[in-house]
């Protein structure tokens, strides 16, 4: 082979691959994390897999998220981003739900740097800075989702807000084509909060009080109660809130109470995950270990499988 035509061979196929990585920005993503980076139909069949996997006693939560998901992925041209909001009572699942969510997405997860997580206390802590988050917020969500259509913003303690805040980024969710040239409607919002945790619990205690099994209780029965619930609570971070009233948020998700053979469940994995031999035994001494409420029947974890990691650390 001459030294020309092998110069001219190598040149061409550098420049195919060159143009073959440009045509193929999947191939590039292979390398680097990009926006937009799973398809909707994947994304939508990890989201099913991982919740089924990895979340306990939350059927509501699965159906409601996976449909919600799923749809918006993959609806190409969606009317205004997506919004959801999650209640429940602590240790319920709320946080591990939005990471799933967010690594059904991006396989970073919430290190990707498309996911934005905002804690209240942190992030927002000084009432008398309020004029100042709003700005801030604003600008955030609007630098973030110029780079990237398909960002997603994740509130947690949204019951720890101060009242206003949050309607500051109202616009954004509304059904605008475009504000000042960048388009929303691929964005995810998800609001974390304790807000509402009553009453889904007042619901599903008369469920149980009434012998029906928890697998039958339906969104129907708890999503409108708590919308109203959260509305009207002071300390919801969605107080008054223009968001709800207009309609903005499509999707309040209730996160039922946990019980004991969830609790039991939540033992199990953490043991598995840290490579040790599922000792039954310890399973249940955990687990009897938590506190449960109400007093008289003791059915659910007062702090679902929050503390069950630390307390399982004295018996490893
Ligand atoms: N329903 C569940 N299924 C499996 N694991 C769970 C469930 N609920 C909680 N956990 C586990 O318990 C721990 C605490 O859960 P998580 O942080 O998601 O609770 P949360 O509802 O967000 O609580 P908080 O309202 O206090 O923020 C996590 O490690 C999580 O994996």
């Amino acid at each position: 082979v001459e030294p020309i035509s092998l110069g001219l061979a190598l040149a061409g196929a550098a420049a195919s691959a060159l143009t073959g990585f440009i045509s193929y920005p999947r191939l590039y993503c292979y390398f680097t994390e990009c926006c937009l980076q799973r398809p909707g139909a994947r994304a939508g069949a990890v989201l099913e897999q991982e919740l089924d996997k990895r979340l306990f006693g939350q059927h509501l939560v699965k159906k409601v998220v996976v449909k919600a998901v799923t749809g918006f992925l993959n609806n190409a041209n969606p009317k205004k981003p997506l919004t959801l909001s999650l209640h429940g009572w602590t240790g319920t699942g709320k946080n591990l739900v939005s990471k799933i969510i967010a690594e059904s997405i991006y396989e970073g997860g919430l290190s990707s740097k498309y996911v934005h997580h905002f804690v209240s206390t942190l992030h927002f802590p000084h009432r008398q800075n309020i004029t100042q988050y709003k700005d801030q917020l604003q600008m955030w969500v609007r630098g973030n989702v110029s780079a990237c259509a398909r960002s997603v913003f994740i509130f947690d303690e949204m019951d720890k807000m101060h009242a206003g805040l949050i309607d500051s980024i109202k616009p954004f969710l509304d059904y605008y084509e475009q504000l000042d040239g960048v388009s929303y409607r691929k964005a995810i919002f998800i609001f974390l909060s304790n807000a509402g945790a009553e009453k889904i619990t007042e619901v599903a205690l008369d469920f149980w009080r009434s012998g029906k099994r928890r697998e039958d209780l339906e969104l129907q029965d708890l999503e409108s109660s708590v919308s109203v619930s959260v509305f009207n609570n002071k300390n919801s971070g969605f107080w008054h809130s223009s968001l709800i009233d207009r309609n903005l948020i499509d999707y309040f998700i209730p996160f039922l109470p946990l019980e004991y053979k969830h609790v039991k469940m939540c033992v199990r994995v953490e043991l598995e995950s840290r490579g040790n031999y599922v000792d039954e035994e310890i399973v249940t001494q955990v687990a009897d270990e938590m506190t449960y409420f109400p007093k008289e029947e003791r059915i659910y974890s007062d702090k679902g499988c929050k503390t069950v990691y630390t307390k399982l650390d004295f018996y490893l």
